[in-house]
């Protein structure tokens, strides 16, 4: 069995942080709608979690942000003029749109591709699908700087194939792996992927939410699960509960999350959990792997508790010696049913044994937890050494992305500030300066 390590690609906030209460159905994002935000706090946060998570031992990397303003996107429908004049222009008639072209959400790497390991995948490669996040328009464009991106880090074609898109219709929703996990006896050995989906554009009959969009399709996740060359024996594809979807659960990984042969979920998750579970086991013994399943009680976890704090949207890590840390907001300590569920946790003799807390109060505020802000690509050392070394986390790196930060980002941006050009040239400057820290040049069409 080959040994790989899982490498968590964490997103750098950009300098244009805000919150615009674009999402319909993350209840977050509708909550915090034109407060003030400060983009040089939020980049320190992530970082502080990069750095922490790299100092002990676990692999990381960064996925650098995106450029902001989309004046593509603005251009497009129908501003122009200079720079000035579409930001100006579009303030006056359209601010929902020019939040939009500037929307913060790259910053959740979770949404920006579905991974699958080469153990996984019958070429032996590397498989990234760029999500076409196409539920919304903020991040409806997202995948094409996510694909340019992935390119750039993931070149070596022997190893590593990313995908386009999907078609951006409503029948091929894909939210990227913020729907998708994988479990697995170790990250190198052959393992299951689980798709999960929110809604069956070809069946008018199966579940969906009533009140919030279902962003991922059946439809999508069988997609990348054949463009993976994924073993249908391998790969499990459950309904998430409309229900909770309708509770604010935007994603799967609000509600669940995997890793190694644990399952840690909501009982109120899956539209059939005793179906889903039973078919994850069957998947998993097929690997002569146990399915770990812990499983959290409504009586326990209300939805709504699990929904506020992000209890699930946290990262499962497996330390050196086999058990596991669960990477969690500050939000669940200050949740009395969330805090004193984790306590029972780590104290009751199961495989997760420990608790790590970071501050991502700039990140949660916009519905986004540890979880949305890292994708994972499990490498082996080969495939780690071919990717281009410079978006590695390390001590120097992380010296140098924060003192980029402290000179480049504001500590304030609110909704007037989405109309001032000026912010918009300082975006484009910072950018520049990270291709030359991250040695990407050409990252960015920034001409
Ligand atoms: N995985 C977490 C994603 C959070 C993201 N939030 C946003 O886009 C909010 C942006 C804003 O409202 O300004 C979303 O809902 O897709």
């Amino acid at each position: 069995m080959r040994t790989a390590r899982e490498f968590n690609f964490d997103g750098l906030v950009g300098p244009s942080h805000n919150y615009a209460g674009l999402s319909f159905g993350n209840v977050a994002s509708f909550s915090n709608v034109r407060s003030s935000a400060n983009p040089r706090q939020a980049a320190l946060q992530g970082l502080a979690k990069m750095r922490a998570l790299e100092a002990r031992g676990f692999a990381q990397a960064v996925m650098p942000p995106q450029a902001r303003p989309n004046f593509r996107l603005l251009r497009r429908l129908g501003f122009s003029g200079t720079d000035a004049d579409v930001l100006a222009r579009a303030f006056r008639e359209a601010p929902v749109v020019l939040a939009c072209a500037w929307s913060a959400a790259p910053m959740w790497t979770a949404n920006a591709a579905t991974v699958s390991p080469s153990a996984d995948s019958q070429d032996g490669r590397v498989h990234f699908t760029a999500a076409n996040l196409n539920n919304k328009l903020h991040r409806s464009e997202e995948h094409v700087q996510a694909t340019r991106t992935l390119r750039a880090i993931f070149g070596d074609a022997s190893r590593f194939v990313v995908h386009d898109a999907l078609p951006p219709v409503p029948a091929f929703g894909d939210e990227g792996a913020a729907n998708h996990t994988r479990f697995a006896a170790s990250h190198g050995a052959a393992g299951v992927e689980f798709f999960v989906y929110g809604r069956v554009e070809f069946d008018p009959s199966a579940p969906s939410p009533k009140k919030y969009p279902a962003r991922q399709t059946l439809e999508a996740s069988q997609a990348v699960a054949r463009l993976h060359g994924l073993d249908p024996a391998r790969t499990v594809f459950a309904s998430q509960n409309p229900d909770v979807i309708d509770q604010g659960v935007f994603h799967n990984d609000v509600i669940a999350v995997g890793n190694g042969n644990v399952l840690f979920y909501h009982e109120q998750a899956f539209a059939d959990e005793a179906a889903t579970v039973d078919a994850l086991r069957r998947a998993l013994a097929g690997v002569d792997t146990d399915l770990a399943p812990v499983r959290v009680a409504t009586s326990q976890v209300p939805v709504g508790d699990a929904v506020a704090s992000y209890l699930f949207n946290s990262q499962l890590l497996t330390k050196p010696d086999g058990r596991m840390a669960l990477v969690v907001p500050h939000e669940c300590r200050e949740n009395a049913a969330v805090s004193r569920y984790l306590e029972s946790l780590v104290a009751g003799g199961g495989p997760i044994d420990e608790l790590v807390e970071f501050d991502l109060r700039q990140s949660m505020r916009n519905g986004g937890g540890p979880a949305c802000l890292r994708l994972r690509v499990a490498l082996t050392d080969d495939e780690a050494s071919a990717m281009h070394q410079g978006v590695i986390m390390t001590e120097t790196l992380y010296a140098q992305l924060a003192a980029w930060v402290e000179k480049t980002y504001r500590d304030r941006v609110e909704p007037k500030d989405l109309a001032d050009p000026q912010l918009a040239l300082e975006c484009t400057a910072a950018l520049e300066e990270l291709e030359r820290i991250l040695g990407l040049p050409g990252l960015y069409d920034l001409a």
